[in-house]
């Protein structure tokens, strides 16, 4: 798989790559209907660009991490190894990090700093020397011209509230974050809170993207979705691939961002499943199941959304490996196991040593969807992961409530959904 995909670690040059990754790039473009638009040009270092954004890669572009859990860690070894290697990316990384006092009495920030290393969320892991730990939120930020969101979703409204105003006029920015909000008006993703939010462009990195695999290097995949100018999505591909970390970009921030939310909560469902010890057949149909729900839950909050996103990395690839290896799955398990009398809560705390789950709350999110736009009906599995968590059902009741077929006959175009 290595070699077939991506070039040796000695052979590694940007030009190779980015070649490389236009190749990938195409059918993706080139699947999404209609005529084909034009063909990828292999992204060079200061390419030619478009005159909106002729700022944006003229100079070198400084990075700010705003996140430094389990994902977040792994993400800044990601870009420092590239920052260092790229011209166009100035070789600081600062790196946002909630500050936490260490079992030693240390400050999790001084120790990241003096060893290089997040002791408490990714131990073992060197990040790059030139990744700076900061705990200050404003002063992180304030030089930067690219930023990258990495929280748990949970803390991202307090966050983006402390940013307003405090950010560069011509920043960028993406959201690696797997979460929604439930706003009176709706369902708000998390790169349309911060967009909206701080009057800023926001395109996503999502992916079959387990962290602690790619802090030690294996092959992974990820996919950047954006809205309309490709060469920031490209420049954003550059900063994050590396030989064992292959990003192709499609147009379509919602498939892609949706996807990784949503597939969270059918991992809890694939979790109930291994806690039952229903085996594997089961878990196949849950997961068949959920990725259906997630293809016709996406594409009807936004018409928009594009079949062929579900094949991406973000998509069907994501949702194996988080139903295989992922922390929602393996607390799911545990609570099911439990027969539903331990709350994740309290699970969470013991099993994850202070890393987060987005399931829980994306599932009472997505039911509150549910129940405001009368679609409990169309979503059997995503309604009833949420009654588990929340002790209304055993967990036994994900499979007798799932395998209800859900009615799409009862919307206008039902088939589009299916
Ligand atoms: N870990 C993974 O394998 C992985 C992979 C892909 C995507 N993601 C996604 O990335 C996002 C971040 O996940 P992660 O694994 O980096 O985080 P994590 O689960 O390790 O969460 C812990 C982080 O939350 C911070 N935190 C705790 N309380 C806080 C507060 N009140 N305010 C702000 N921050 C606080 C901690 O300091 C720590 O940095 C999530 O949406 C997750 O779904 C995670
Ligand atoms: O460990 P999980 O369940 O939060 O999933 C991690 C990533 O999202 C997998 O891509």
């Amino acid at each position: 798989l290595h070699l077939r995909f991506s070039p040796s670690r000695s052979q590694y040059n940007p030009s190779f790559t980015f070649t490389s990754l236009s190749c990938f790039m195409a059918p993706a473009f080139e699947a999404q209907g209609g005529a084909p638009p034009p063909q990828a040009e292999p992204v060079q270092e200061q390419a030619a660009v478009s005159q909106n954004n002729a700022h944006f890669s003229n100079y070198e572009s400084r990075i700010t991490i705003v996140g430094s859990g389990n994902w977040g860690s792994v993400a800044s070894k990601l870009i420092a190894s590239n920052t260092l290697r790229l011209s166009s990316f100035h070789d600081e990384v600062r790196m946002w990090v909630y500050e936490e006092i260490l079992p030693s009495g240390e400050k999790l920030t001084d120790v990241i700093n003096s060893t290089n290393e997040n002791v408490k969320y990714l131990p073992g892991i060197k990040l790059g020397k030139n990744v700076v730990a900061d705990p200050d939120l404003e002063n992180a930020v304030k030089d930067a011209n690219m930023l990258v969101f990495v929280t748990p979703h949970q803390f991202m409204e307090g966050i983006c509230r402390k940013l307003v105003g405090k950010i560069n006029g011509d920043v960028q920015a993406i959201s690696l974050i797997k979460g929604m909000e439930v706003k009176m008006e709706g369902p708000c993703m998390i790169s349309s809170l911060i967009s909206e939010q701080l009057g800023i462009n926001c395109c996503v990195l999502m992916g079959a993207n387990i962290a602690n695999e790619i802090a030690v290097e294996k092959f992974s995949e990820a996919t950047v979705g954006y809205r309309e100018n490709r060469e920031i999505a490209e420049k954003w591909v550059q900063l994050f691939s590396t030989p064992y970390f292959l990003v192709t970009a499609v147009q379509d921030v919602e498939g892609v961002e949706l996807c990784g939310t949503l597939k969270n909560v059918v991992a809890l469902a694939a979790g109930f499943v291994d806690g039952l010890e229903m085996g594997n057949n089961t878990k196949a149909a849950i997961m068949r199941i959920g990725l259906r729900e997630m293809k016709a839950f996406s594409k009807l909050l936004f018409s928009s959304v594009k079949d062929t996103t579900f094949f991406e990395s973000c998509g069907v690839a994501d949702l194996i490996t988080t139903c295989l290896g992922g922390r929602n799955r393996k607390v799911a398990e545990a609570f099911a196991k439990n027969g539903g009398k331990r709350s994740f809560d309290e699970l969470e705390a013991e099993m994850l040593q202070g890393q987060k789950l987005q399931g829980v709350s994306t599932a009472r999110e997505v039911y509150e969807v549910l129940g405001h736009r009368g679609w409990l009906e169309l979503f059997p599995l995503f309604a009833t992961v949420h009654e588990i968590c929340i002790g209304r059902l055993p967990p036994s009741a994900i499979v007798e409530h799932s395998e209800r077929k859900p009615r799409f006959e009862l919307l206008d175009g039902s088939t589009q959904y299916c």
